[in-house]
C-alpha cells in the first residue's frame, strides 16, 4: 500500500475541515471550529491500487497558519480551497499557490482547485466562470466547485489529487530507470573490447604471448625495418 500525503489549504471558515470529514467520514459538520491542525488517516482504492492517504486538514485562520510551511514541505498534493461566497478567499488562495510553488521549487505540483459551498446559491458572489478563470492562470489545474453539506464533488476532487501524485511519481520514477539504462549503456561503450569480451580477451592475451618473443626478437634485430618492430610493440 502507498502513501499520500494530503494538504488541504485555504483562507478561514471556507469549509477545509468541512470537506476533509465529508471525504473521510461522510458526514457533514454544521458547526464552525476554526482548525488549528487534524490529520485524518483513509484507506481507499483508486485504479486498482491500494492507497493510504494522510490528509492534514491545515488553519485558516491568521494566528494558527504558523506551521504552514512544514505542512506544505511534507505534502504530495493539495486541495486549494476558497468559498464562492467569499470574494477574497479566492485571492488568498492566489498568494498561497505561490507559496506552494516556492517552497516545492518546481510548477509540477499535484493540486485540484475547490470553490466550495456551491450550494449556498443567494450567497454567491463567485461564478464558475471565476474559478475557471482561475484553473486556465494556472495552466488548468483540475477545478472543481464543491458542496460539503452535499457531498458533491467531494470524492472527485481527492481522488484527483491523488491521480495526479500517482502519475508523478510514475513519471519521475520512469525517468529514472531510463537514467539508470543510459549510464549502463555509456559504461559499456566506455569499456575497452578487453574487458567486454572474455574471448577477445583470451585471444588478445594468447595473440600478445605467442608474438612477444618475436617482437622482442624483432627489437633486438637490427636487421628489421623499424616500423615492423613498432608494430610488434603496441600489440
Ligand atoms: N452551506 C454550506 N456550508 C458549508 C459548506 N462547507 C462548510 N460549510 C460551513 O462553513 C463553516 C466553516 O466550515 P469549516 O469546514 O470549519 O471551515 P474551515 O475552512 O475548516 O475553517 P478554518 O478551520 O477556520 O480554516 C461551517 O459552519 C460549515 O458548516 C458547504 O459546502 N455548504
Amino acid at each position: 500500500m502507498r502513501d499520500y500525503k494530503i494538504v488541504v489549504l485555504g483562507a478561514g471558515g471556507v469549509g477545509k475541515s468541512s470537506v476533509t470529514v465529508q471525504f473521510v467520514q461522510g458526514v457533514y459538520v454544521e458547526s464552525y471550529d476554526p482548525t488549528i491542525e487534524d490529520s485524518y488517516r483513509k484507506q481507499i482504492e483508486i485504479d486498482g491500487r491500494a492507497c493510504d492517504l494522510e490528509i492534514l486538514d491545515t488553519a485558516g485562520v491568521a494566528q494558527f497558519t504558523a506551521m504552514r510551511e512544514l505542512y506544505i514541505k511534507s505534502g504530495k498534493g493539495f486541495l486549494l480551497v476558497y468559498s464562492v461566497t467569499d470574494e477574497n478567499s479566492l485571492k488568498e488562495l492566489l498568494a498561497l499557490r505561490e507559496q506552494v510553488l516556492r517552497i516545492k521549487d518546481t510548477d509540477n505540483v499535484p493540486m485540484v482547485l475547490l470553490g466550495n459551498k456551491c450550494d449556498l446559491e443567494e450567497d454567491r458572489v463567485l461564478s464558475i466562470e471565476d474559478g475557471v478563470k482561475v484553473s486556465q492562470d494556472w495552466g488548468l489545474v483540475p477545478f472543481y466547485e464543491t458542496s460539503a453539506m452535499y457531498k458533491t464533488n467531494v470524492d472527485e476532487a481527492f481522488i484527483d489529487v491523488v491521480r495526479q501524485i500517482m502519475r508523478k511519481e510514475a513519471a519521475i520514477s520512469a525517468e529514472k530507470k531510463q537514467q539508470k539504462e543510459q549510464q549502463k549503456k555509456l559504461q559499456e561503450n566506455t569499456k575497452s573490447p578487453i574487458e567486454i569480451n572474455g574471448d577477445i580477451n583470451k585471444e588478445k592475451v594468447s595473440e600478445a604471448t605467442t608474438k612477444t618473443p618475436r617482437a622482442k626478437q624483432s627489437a633486438i634485430d637490427p636487421a628489421k625495418p623499424k616500423s615492423q618492430s613498432k608494430c610488434c610493440t603496441i600489440m
